[in-house]
């Protein structure tokens, strides 16, 4: 039974998705039962890098959205329109839909999911905040049992990207823009980045998932970051800060005190000093970070990917597979073959055989070890030759003192087989000069 997917868009985050779709050997194996059947372009004459059937790419993104064989539509064309019209035709039409669209779900979220909710299908948005990064599932999910006070994130990688290079550099804005431009980091332009727009779409979502309510975005508090200078990072930096673009969501405390009341939120994204021992301060380059607060989980931080090819397509298609789930048991007639209830492939641990495991002797990795010797000349030579016979290939050997009359040696190999490495410390260990092997670590 294959689920057919309906791809609106073929660039940067559509082809990533085309590949993994294209190539589902060693990932979950629902993503076999998954069919790219059409990809909607603008233009049929682009080169494109993933190899699709000649029937399957169209300019005529409605004869997807309306077609009666498709059954999830993912729209990774960005903008705003012909994307929420699209969106909101796959919904009329009965497809469950997939959008990494921050800007469209921030500005229609009410409309699509009202529309959504009234059809019966699904509309997941992983991809649109924080790219790869799992964040809007675990807000749905994994942490819907507390009670959530805080979401702050590092939502924006090219803004952070900036403010990293200002910091580590000492340059100014516009000379980190300019070469971010020239780099492919920051777009030609940069307003909906450098000025906090698209980190307020993101926390927008962020904070409707986090406090069950929708967001108007006019209400959201934007700062950007063009303002900030060499001078004020360096400030900052002396008095034990780094400047951060932080979009934060927060439920009012007084609200707490009666919790019966409606939630008062503040929702706002501006440039702010925080500590360096903060967690969210050595979330560096184009990484993004999301911290959430609440009761009783305390503080949970989501790090990673927060844009790119492959990353963001990595949670479209964890998007595409939770629906392709929830369709397999409502069309397997909910049946095993055993006659009992077909259960969630994702959600269900239902694998049968055992994985191999390959024995400790096969893991390569360094290894620190210290190892208490007489002192006499030609012990470091020793041990560097056993090591050397067993094709342990070291990276230091030094004698860092005397320790009970003893020469306190300590050893780093570089990767080598721990098999070899054992056979070695076995024969090192029963040397005459040696005394005692203090220690043996691994080194990452
Ligand atoms: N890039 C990233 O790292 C991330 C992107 N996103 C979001 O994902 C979405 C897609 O972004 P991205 O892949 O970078 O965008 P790209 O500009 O790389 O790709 C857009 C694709 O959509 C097609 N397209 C655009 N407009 C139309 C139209 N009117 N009719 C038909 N086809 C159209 C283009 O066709 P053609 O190829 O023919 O030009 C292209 O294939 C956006 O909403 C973005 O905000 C979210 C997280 C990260
Ligand atoms: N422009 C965004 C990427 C997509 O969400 C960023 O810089 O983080
Ligand atoms: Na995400």
């Amino acid at each position: 039974m294959a689920f057919k997917v309906g791809l609106l868009g073929l660039g940067t985050v559509g082809t990533g998705t085309a590949e993994i779709l294209a190539n589902p050997a060693q990932r979950h194996p629902l993503l076999q039962e998954l069919e790219i059947y059409r990809v909607g372009v603008r233009s049929l004459e682009k080169p494109r890098t993933v190899p699709l059937a000649s029937n399957v790419l169209t300019t005529d993104l409605e004869s997807i959205v309306t077609d009666p064989a498709v059954d999830i539509v993912v729209e990774v064309i960005g903008g705003l329109e012909p994307a929420r019209s699209l969106i909101l035709q796959a919904i009329a039409h009965g497809k469950h839909v997939v959008t990494a669209n921050k800007a469209v779900i921030a500005r229609y979220g009410d409309e699509i999911f009202t529309a959504a909710t009234n059809a019966g299908v699904y509309v997941l948005i992983e991809a649109a905040v924080a790219g790869g990064i799992p964040v809007i599932e675990p807000l749905k999910q994994s942490l819907c049992a507390n009670r959530l006070y805080t979401v702050t994130g590092i939502v924006n990688g090219t803004t952070n990207y900036i403010l990293t290079r200002m910091q580590t550099e000492g340059s100014d804005f516009d000379t980190v823009l300019a070469d971010a431009q020239r780099l492919g980091y920051a777009e030609a332009d940069p307003t909906a980045d450098v000025d906090g727009f698209d980190a307020a779409d993101k926390i927008a979502i962020l904070a409707s998932l986090a406090f069950g309510g929708r967001i108007k975005l006019p209400e959201v508090h934007r700062e950007g970051i063009r303002q900030i200078t060499a001078a004020d990072i360096a400030y900052a930096d002396k008095l034990g800060f780094v400047i951060k673009l932080l979009a934060t969501a927060q439920r009012n405390v007084e609200a707490d005190e009666t919790i019966n009341q409606p939630d008062r939120l503040q929702v706002r994204v501006h440039p702010t000093l925080l500590p360096k021992t903060h967690p969210l301060a050595s979330i560096n380059g184009v990484y993004n970070a999301v911290l959430i607060e609440g009761d009783p989980i305390g503080q949970v931080m989501f790090f990673g990917p927060g844009a790119g090819s492959g990353p963001t397509a990595s949670a479209v298609v964890s998007d595409i597979l939770n629906i392709a789930a929830i369709l397999k048991v409502e069309r397997g007639a909910a049946v095993q073959p055993n006659g009992q209830p077909l259960l969630d492939p994702l959600l269900a641990c239902s694998h049968q055989h055992y994985c191999t495991i390959t024995p400790i002797d096969e893991l390569v990795t360094r290894f620190y070890v210290r190892v208490l010797a007489q002192d006499s000349p030609g012990v470091i030579g020793k041990l560097g030759t056993c090591f050397g016979n067993h094709n342990v290939s070291l990276e230091s050997i030094v004698q860092i003192g005397l320790r009970d009359n003893r020469a306190e040696i300590v050893v780093i190999t570089h990767h080598v087989r721990e098999g070899n490495f054992r056979q070695a410390l076995e024969e090192i260990s029963a040397f005459e000069g040696i005394a005692t092997v203090s220690s043996v670590l691994r080194v990452l």
